[in-house]
């Protein structure tokens, strides 16, 4: 059995890898902090736990990490970059749900952050945990940087059409909406009911710290310069993100053929459904589940098939943007079958 421990379980990846690992087939929780609830029986919080998890949260330094086999951190940016060394340094695998290990240039990640990396020499060894495009290096990594909730659908959308080298790589544009549990569980007006319901907003519209992690992620797959315009909206609904993406195609293919690039691409991931052309994927498909869906379509113009093309992806933020994303990681990290524990079918309605 895997021992694994969660910095941060009581935020919603938090409670959403517990929810996952509860009943994961080859893992044994271990260890889950709270600064705030130390000694409180974790289904006490959560009742949906109840007869899943005996442990109780522990404060951070009540804990000893190192007895676990990993670590996930689903914590505010800040807290792995301060642990992770001394993990590391004792064989404990780690897992950072936040950007800590995502961008491989430290000065880019102080400038969108606004903190201080105190653990840089690690940059150049984490692995960037988005499986379906860096399975390989997953499997051996000892420190992931799980990628943000956006990045991942935008990846996971644009990246068969720059390999096949069939757009433009320097006008990309990503409209994408997220349900409010992306913001977290922290007490925040912006997500206060009355302020998130019921109302529908634009953020960060100038430029949002997903831009530059998606652009260095998307530089590897062209050799085209990448340019991205990436607007992100609150939707009020609570799990789910829909981006609409959009791209030139500067290259005479017709849609079977840019439908086979797709479904070439993600033939072995078991997390991706390529939708029939022309399919309208709802976020609802996702709901619960680590699967992301996507459709692409080609607008007529004038009668003829158009030179855009409208890619639409589907995910669950808090699963495969998130927890579900990082288990798949774990799962590769451990020699596991990638999908174990990750079968859930979405819930509907
Ligand atoms: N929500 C989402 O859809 C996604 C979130 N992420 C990233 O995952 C991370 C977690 O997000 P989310 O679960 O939404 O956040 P929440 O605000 O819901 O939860 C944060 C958790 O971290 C703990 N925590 C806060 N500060 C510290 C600290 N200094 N040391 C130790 N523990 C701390 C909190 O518990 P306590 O205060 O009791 O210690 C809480 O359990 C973030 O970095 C976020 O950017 C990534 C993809 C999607
Ligand atoms: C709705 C909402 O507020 N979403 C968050 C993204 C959450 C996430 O994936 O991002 P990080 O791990 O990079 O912080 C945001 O826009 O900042």
């Amino acid at each position: 059995m895997i021992k694994v421990g969660i910095v941060g379980g009581t935020g919603y990846t938090g409670v959403e890898l517990l929810r996952l690992l509860a009943v994961h087939p080859d893992v044994k929780l271990t260890a889950i902090t709270s600064r705030k609830e130390d000694g409180l029986p974790v289904a006490d919080m959560f009742p949906s736990l109840r007869g899943r998890v005996d442990l109780a949260f522990s404060a951070p330094d009540k804990v000893d990490l190192k007895q676990c086999d990993v670590v996930f951190f689903a914590t505010p940016h800040g807290v792995a970059m301060a642990q992770a060394p001394e993990l590391l340094a004792a064989g404990v695998k780690v897992i950072d749900l936040a950007a800590d290990f995502r961008l491989k240039d430290q000065a880019s990640f102080e400038q969108w952050y606004k903190i201080p990396h105190t653990a840089s020499h690690l940059l150049e060894e984490a692995v960037y945990g988005l499986p379906e495009l860096n399975r390989e290096a997953v499997k051996s990594a000892l420190l992931i940087a799980n990628p943000g909730c956006y990045p991942t659908t935008m990846q996971l959308g644009f990246v068969p059409l720059l390999k096949a080298g069939v757009i433009d790589a320097g006008s990309l544009i990503a409209d994408a909406k997220s349900g409010v549990s992306g913001a977290g569980r922290k007490a925040e007006i912006g997500t206060l009911f009355s302020e998130s319901s019921d109302n529908f907003k634009a953020y960060g519209v100038s430029g949002h710290r997903h831009t530059p992690e998606t652009v260095a992620q998307l530089q590897r797959f062209t050799d085209q310069k990448v340019g991205l315009v990436f607007t992100p909206h609150l939707v009020p609904m609570i799990r789910g993100m829909h981006a609409t993406l959009y791209a030139r195609l500067t290259k005479d293919i017709d849609n079977a053929a840019l439908q086979a690039l797709f479904e070439e691409a993600y033939k072995d991931a078991d997390f991706v459904d390529v939708m029939p052309f022309g399919s309208h994927p709802e976020t609802r498909s996702t709901r619960g589940s680590n699967m992301l869906r996507l459709a692409l379509h080609r607008p007529e113009q004038d009668g003829a098939p158009g030179n855009m093309v409208v890619i639409l992806v589907v995910q669950d933020n808090l699963v495969k943007g998130a927890s579900g994303q990082a288990v798949q990681c774990m799962n590769l990290m451990f020699g596991l079958p990638e999908t174990t524990g990750l079968q859930q079918i979405a819930l509907l309605p």
